[in-house]
């Protein structure tokens, strides 16, 4: 995640992205590793077809217009790609991107500051969007749609605000929890893009363009193991990747294969379906500790020693989509699957059809 002041100008340069790529594949700081990963480009994009698409057209009509695109609300757990995309948006745009973030934007005056220094047509990218203070969230309101933001100027009843024009942007803002942004901000973005996990054959593509980026020899045997162990995620996938790699280069013959696969998966507890400790440790509280639920969010959290968050956006949105766990509305719940997963018998009474996917999105349900 970038702080404020981390400005990167997606130029899309030949030359700025080969010396990224080169310095990546020696590297083993994630951040350099992930920034030489990313794609450059929307045709070079695997997966999230329809959200592509539909960015594809958004940014084609504003560049034949000659106009700036409307603001672009990406939503979706953590690593599918939401600052891989922003970054995307200004190199198809060809104009340069200043990245910032919910957490850095604690006051207006932040947030003023940032806006008045854009120039026309620059992408702001505001990570962790939800994360805003609610004075800069309604500052925000008024820039996305008039850009103009009023600087108050002095204290208490002699305060004056005085309007500053902006220069037409693109708010590119992304989120793990779109449920969490209130109605007006969420209305000022034209498009919104919900991006879903990956399935086994793009993770297999990305894997692939990934492993030729990092030059390691990588058969389909084990890239396939990966790609089916890395919970629909590009980051994981990425991730596991480097560590068999590791493996492979420590204790094999340097090339990523099925056995490279299997071994550094296992010393890295990732089991068969994916899972890793921080999910078999929520699946394993569920079931042994509170007899598979309901269980309120927090009370799971403190249990695996989390904080709720955490559970919440990076353990759960998984679990569910994969079927270990449902949402009720008086809290989370094992399923059959998760019980059957961790080797325990279920309960007699659980019912054979897991039903209830009640929310649609993280943050509705109490707990
Ligand atoms: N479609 C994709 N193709 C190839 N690599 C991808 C894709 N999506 C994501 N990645 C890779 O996964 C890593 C994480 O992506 P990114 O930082 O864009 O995720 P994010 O959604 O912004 O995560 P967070 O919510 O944690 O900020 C990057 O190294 C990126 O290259």
């Amino acid at each position: 995640m970038s702080e404020l002041g981390d400005d990167r100008y997606a130029d899309g340069s030949l030359d700025a992205t080969a010396r990224i790529v080169d310095a990546g594949a020696d590297s083993d700081d994630e951040r350099v590793v992930e920034a030489a990963l990313r794609p450059k480009r929307l045709s070079e994009f695997p997966g999230q077809t329809r959200v592509r698409d539909q960015l594809g057209l958004v940014l084609e009509a504003a560049r034949r217009r000659g106009s700036v695109p409307d603001h672009i609300l990406l939503s979706g757990p953590p690593g599918l790609g939401k600052t891989t995309l922003a970054l995307i948006v200004a190199a198809e745009l060809e104009r340069p991107i200043r990245i910032t973030s919910g957490p850095a934007i604690q006051h207006a005056g932040d947030l003023a500051a940032v806006l008045s220094s854009l120039d026309e047509g620059e992408v702001l990218f505001l990570d962790e969007i939800h994360r805003m203070s609610r004075a800069a969230e309604e500052m925000l309101y008024l820039a996305m749609e008039d850009f103009r933001v009023d600087v108050i100027v002095g204290k208490g009843p002699g305060a004056t605000a005085i309007p500053l024009e902006l220069s037409p942007f693109t708010v590119v803002g992304a989120t793990t929890r779109s449920g969490l942004l209130p109605a007006p901000l969420r209305d000022r973005f034209g498009f919104t893009g919900h991006l879903d996990y990956y399935d086994a054959s793009d993770l297999t593509t990305i894997l692939r363009r990934s492993a030729g980026l990092l030059g390691v020899h990588a058969d389909e045997a084990g890239i396939t193991e990966i790609a089916g162990r890395s919970r629909g995620t590009p980051r994981i996938a990425n991730r596991l990747l480097r560590r068999v790699r590791d493996w492979a280069q420590v204790h094999g013959m340097g090339s990523v294969d099925l056995e490279a696969a299997h071994q550094a998966l296992r010393l890295f507890d990732v089991d068969d379906a994916g899972l890793d400790r921080l999910d078999r440790a929520v699946l394993d509280a569920l079931c042994r500790r509170f007899g598979g639920g309901p269980v309120g969010l927090s009370t799971l959290a403190i249990a695996v020693g989390e904080e709720s968050d955490t559970v919440e956006t990076v353990a759960e949105p998984y679990l569910v989509r994969e079927g270990f766990m449902v949402r009720t509305p008086r809290g989370r719940a094992a399923s059959r699957k998760a019980w059957t997963h961790l080797g325990l018998s279920p309960p007699r009474d659980l019912p054979t059809q897991d039903v209830l996917p009640l929310s649609d999105g993280p943050g509705r349900l109490g707990g």
